[in-house]
């Protein structure tokens, strides 16, 4: 059966969300909470902004500036807001414009799109799956395909509408290829080995990146539910568009922050599989997405992330007798079996533990 969509239950005007959205108390998004609503003059701790104007600076100390500031924000917050990376203002503004006319259209037009996460055709127009005991759903709707490498690709899973939506996505694809080796070989220098390794190691012209727009529909009780909820990104790299609206989180030292909304900024994410590579040096950020209550919110997210059988553990060079090997080397696929698995079981175990507490 497919799964509601989030925007007709939005439409449909309800003034509360069905049980399956109302996040536990722990989890709701007013707890622990700095800077809820992502302004400019917020107090408290930001995610780190790093200019990266001088990124091919002949000026060596500009460029090992650059460095240190990417792999600080690495180290200790697992995500960065990139200003100056050289996508230029109207390719992005002209992306968001077409998914924003995609999702424009009715929900039924958007189902002539519809994926089936069910039988492993992920690609297309998708809504959380209640796939597991808890049955818990996050208040989003999205788009999922492939976007590179471009041999890859399937266009058949590629929205139609707008026209120029293929001719865009494909730019904008193209510039964030160009950012994953700049981020990459950053990292691979701060580690101190050779600058193309982790590249390699990620598949170099085989690696992959998949687009998912994320949809987040107004709520009529953005306090109780979450559009995303908090988890790491099995990427190497994730680099994040949004349409201004508040919503990101990310959780640091013990509470969660909200991203600022900054004209212009790319925010890129350290994901799993380069913490694996770094040894846990790099750190993938915990994270989530939550909902507004006038404001519709979109967010793009390319995940770049190795071929399916890459066989990604801890660099031989960051590993040694004092730095043993925190991670097991794991194929792509057998890490994201077993995320998924793990997740599962624990959803499993919460509901598992809440009937008990309701019949005693
Ligand atoms: O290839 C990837 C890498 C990622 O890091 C992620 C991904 C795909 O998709 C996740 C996703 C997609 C669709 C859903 O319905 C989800 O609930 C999750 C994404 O969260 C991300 O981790
Ligand atoms: O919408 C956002 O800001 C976050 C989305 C996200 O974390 C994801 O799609 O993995
Ligand atoms: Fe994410």
């Amino acid at each position: 059966m497919a799964p509601a969509r989030v925007e007709s239950l939005a439409l449909s005007g309800l003034a509360a969300i069905p049980a399956e959205y109302v996040r536990p108390v722990e989890e709701r998004p007013t707890e622990g909470v700095f800077n809820l609503k992502g302004g400019v003059e917020a107090e408290g701790p930001q995610i780190p902004v790093v200019d990266v104007a001088g990124w091919d600076s002949a000026d060596e100390d500009i460029k090992k500036e650059i460095r240190r500031q990417v792999a600080e924000a690495s180290r200790e917050w697992g995500v960065m807001q990139l200003l100056n990376h050289g996508i230029s203002e109207t390719l992005i503004e002209r992306l968001q414009a077409a998914g924003k006319a995609f999702f424009d259209l009715s929900v039924e037009e958007k189902e002539k799109y519809a994926n089936d996460h069910a039988a492993g055709k992920i690609a297309g127009y998708g809504s959380k799956l209640a796939n597991n005991a808890s049955g818990q759903l996050e208040w989003e709707d999205y788009y999922f395909h492939l976007l590179w490498p471009e041999n890859r690709r399937d266009m058949t899973t590629w929205p139609k509408h707008p026209q120029e939506y293929i001719e865009v996505t494909d730019a904008y694809g193209r510039e964030i290829r160009k950012l994953v080796t700049k981020i990459l070989t950053t990292l691979s220098l701060d580690l101190g080995v050779e600058e193309d390794r982790m590249e390699r190691v990620l598949g170099g012209e085989n690696l992959e990146m998949q687009l998912k727009i994320n949809y987040y529909p107004r709520c009529p009780q953005p306090e109780l539910a979450l559009g995303v909820e908090a988890h790491t990104d099995i990427s190497a790299l994730t680099f994040l568009l949004h349409n201004m609206v508040p919503g990101l989180q990310l959780f640091h030292d013990g509470k969660w922050v909200t991203a600022k909304c900054i004209p212009g900024a790319l925010i890129v994410h350290i994901g799993d599989q380069v913490e694996i590579l770094s040894n846990g040096q790099f750190k993938s950020g915990l994270h989530r997405g939550l909902v507004n209550k006038e404001k519709v919110r979109i967010s793009w997210a390319v995940f770049c992330d190795p071929p399916k059988d890459a066989l990604i553990g801890p660099m031989k060079e960051v590993v040694d007798e004092n730095n043993p090997p925190l991670f097991p080397a794991k194929t792509f696929q057998q890490h994201t079996d077993h995320k998924l698995f793990k997740k599962a079981q624990a959803q499993a175990e919460a509901q598992a533990a809440k009937k008990l507490n309701q019949s005693t």
